[in-house]
């Protein structure tokens, strides 16, 4: 069962000496507020703040949805499906064309040597990289030169959600071809856990998994399609998450098929 958020009830927000949080969380608010108008009746609940909905139930919505918004808490992750309408996923992909090409997409090795099967590559003044030494931030591509600049789609689409001024000084690309996947981990090489990530999805299906603040325990699964925005704050931000698996060749939106994955960090 999935929690569907309806009005009145600030997903986002979470108590705590955390101020960045709170901003945050308030402004995204407000630009859900007209969206949510929309939502079926059912859901529009006068004193309900959340309903429970089957994973069956959450299809329906999206389906209804079409390419207006429903947003999802899973365990305290924000799901807004359908977040970017076809038109906007086309204009993310045409704006990452150039970063793709000036920092190419390579398979990093994990600390224990073996070959992640998801291919990555950043944007942003810091990139995120892996080898024999470790997990880490690093100022270049593997190849010597500069991470080419977040282009500002995705700077605009990262204000939208979050409602900061703070920009977020990496975007990690994943691309995950047929049989890639991703193991559980939490984001954690950052300084500030208070700023949330921003995971932006396009291309094919992935099976998104959701786990908790520690290792091991019981897990949700969701799947993400293209245009699916997930913002992991609060709570969230230090959750194990991971993809299980992708759907190859279920959308159209990358000509050869695969799923590509934005995430937004403010690292320093
Ligand atoms: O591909 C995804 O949806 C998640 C990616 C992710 O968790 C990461 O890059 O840290
Ligand atoms: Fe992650």
């Amino acid at each position: 069962m999935f929690k569907a958020i309806t009005r009145g009830q600030n997903p986002l927000w979470h108590p705590g000496p955390d101020d960045v949080a709170r901003r945050w969380s308030i402004a995204r608010l407000g630009v859900y507020r007209e969206r949510e108008k929309a939502l079926q009746p059912s859901l529009r609940g006068g004193f309900h703040e959340s309903v429970m909905v089957s994973s069956w139930g959450l299809r329906w919505l999206a389906q209804q949805e079409g390419a207006r918004m429903t947003r999802l808490m899973i365990r305290d992750f924000v799901v807004l499906k359908s977040h970017l309408d076809p038109a906007a996923q086309a204009g993310l992909i045409e704006a990452l064309r150039p970063v793709l090409k000036a920092a190419p997409p390579f398979s990093p090795q994990t600390p224990s040597g073996k070959k992640m099967s998801v291919r990555m590559t950043s944007a942003g003044a810091l990139g995120w990289i892996s080898d024999r030494t470790g997990y880490r931030y690093a100022p270049q591509h593997p190849g010597g030169q500069d991470w080419p600049a977040i282009p500002d789609p995705v700077l605009r689409l990262w204000a939208e959600v979050t409602g900061l001024e703070r920009r977020p000084d990496c975007c990690l690309i994943n691309y995950y071809g047929e049989g890639a996947r991703m193991g559980l981990h939490q984001d954690k090489d950052e300084a500030d856990f208070s700023w949330p990530v921003v995971s932006v999805s396009l291309g094919d299906d992935g099976l998104f998994r959701i786990g908790n603040p520690t290792r091991g325990g019981r897990t949700e699964s969701v799947w993400l399609s293209s245009g699916d925005v997930v913002v992991m704050g609060g709570p969230a931000r230090l959750s194990y998450h991971g993809v299980d698996r992708i759907r190859y060749k279920s959308s159209r939106l990358l000509p050869r098929g695969g799923r590509l994955n934005l995430t937004l960090r403010v690292v320093t």
